[in-house]
């Protein structure tokens, strides 16, 4: 039976990555700090999914395991070793973390003369997770351990989509899923001969990615700041508000403008009217109840330079083209206050001590002093 190995066994983690490395026939390892789904993986060895439909499918998931890589790292290095895929989704901030792992389990395939090809992805909301990853990796990495990887060990990006809202189950495992999803791979930058059933392998990820980022991510950060804004509790609450829902088909109007411009031999104009609509009524789902604050969540990172709005009014902006829709989402990022959120409460407490200009530089990477002026004129604007 083939091995992965798996980074996160939390929403996407179990919701979907663990589906489809299940139904291509891997036994699947996962890794993660909390205690109670890891313990509960290695009591049951299996677990359920369940489609948010109205059918209420439900989807057995055997053959899984956990590791707790604060308390068993040696046991990670192992399953590295010997595995035939790796891969995350544990949020980009904590890639770094789990690096110093990744690195001492290729050196052990090194040691072990274990010369399979072995692929890592990130399957994070991020442009470029995986070459993320593989810098980060790389720090821990020896010339010779570098020789080896650039032999055997890939590092293609990729992209997920499939919403997963917070989970509150009796049973810590059982996640309830949209039914929804899409997984991209970066074929060029494989080492390894194996392909899944489930995945989609592209050899040009970028044009996909950013649609997907910037249409699904901006467009659900847009309703949950939005409805932040005005004080809703859920995605669906906030998008029955027929503001919200103009301010969404703003930025999707938009997002389109820049993915024409940017990728036209990809997409037409039509074909993103028809993405875009799916997407509408994925967050409008009925059968889902998402969170404005998970979706809000970590504003800091989201408004960050190569981030959901902030990349796409850049490159409108270089383009000539309009993002006032970009830019007011932008200003309620800035008025965001979620007490429970460790990024909220930095980013209120760093607008109350600094001054507003080094603020937005810091957070979003900006330069240019235009741009500076309009973003400064939105946190103005909606300040509470
Ligand atoms: N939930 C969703 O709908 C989607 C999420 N994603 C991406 O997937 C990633 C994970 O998101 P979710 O599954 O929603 O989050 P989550 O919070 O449900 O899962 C993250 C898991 O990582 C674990 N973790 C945290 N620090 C760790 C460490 N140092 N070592 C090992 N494990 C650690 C947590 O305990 C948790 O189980 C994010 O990058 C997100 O953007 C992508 C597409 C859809
Ligand atoms: O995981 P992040 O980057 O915090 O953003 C949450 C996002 O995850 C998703 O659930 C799936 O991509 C989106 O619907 C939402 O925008």
């Amino acid at each position: 039976m083939k091995k992965a190995v798996h980074f996160g066994a939390g929403n996407i983690g179990r919701g979907f990555i663990g589906e489809i490395l299940n139904q291509n026939g891997f036994e699947v390892t996962f890794v993660d700090v909390n205690s109670t789904v890891i313990d509960a993986l290695n009591a049951r060895h299996a677990y359920e999914i369940g489609i948010a439909s109205p059918e209420h499918e439900k989807i057995a998931i055997s053959n899984v395991s956990g590791i707790n890589n604060k308390e068993n790292p040696e046991a990670v290095v192992e399953a590295i070793a010997a595995a035939d895929m790796v891969t995350t989704a544990i949020g980009p901030n904590i890639l770094p973390f789990i690096a110093e792992l990744c690195a001492k389990g290729i050196q052990a395939r090194r040691s072990a003369g274990n010369t399979a090809a072995l692929d890592f992805a990130a399957c994070e909301n991020m442009i470029g997770g995986t070459a993320f990853l593989f810098e980060k990796v790389s720090e821990y990495l020896t010339a010779e351990d570098q020789a080896f990887v650039e032999r055997y060990i890939g590092f293609p990006n990729a992209a997920v989509d499939r919403i997963v809202p917070g989970q509150h189950h009796e049973d810590p495992l059982y996640v309830e899923v949209e039914p929804f999803h899409e997984w991209v791979i970066d074929e060029s930058q494989m080492k390894s001969e194996l392909r899944l059933e489930g995945v989609h392998y592209a050899t040009d990820l970028e044009p996909f990615i950013e649609r997907k980022l910037f249409s699904v991510n901006s467009g659900h950060a847009t309703v949950a700041y939005n409805s932040a804004y005005k004080g809703y509790k859920t995605i669906l609450e906030g998008l029955q508000h027929e503001e919200i829902l103009a301010a969404l088909k703003a930025v999707q109007s938009e997002t389109r403008a820049l993915l024409l411009a940017k990728w036209g031999k990809y997409f037409t104009a039509e074909s993103l009217v028809e993405y875009h609509d799916v997407i509408i009524s994925r967050f409008a789902n009925p059968e889902i109840v998402d969170d404005v604050t998970r979706v809000g969540r970590t504003p800091i990172r989201k408004l960050g330079y190569d981030e959901r709005f902030i990349r796409p009014i850049r490159e409108l902006k270089e383009r000539g083209l309009g993002y006032a829709a970009h830019l007011d989402v932008v200003g309620k990022i800035f008025a965001y206050d979620d007490k429970e959120d460790p990024q909220s409460v930095e980013l209120q407490e760093k607008l109350t001590s600094s001054a507003l200009t080094d603020v937005i530089k810091e957070v979003t990477g900006v330069t240019d002093e235009t741009l500076i002026e309009e973003i400064k004129s939105v946190v103005k604007k909606y300040a509470k």
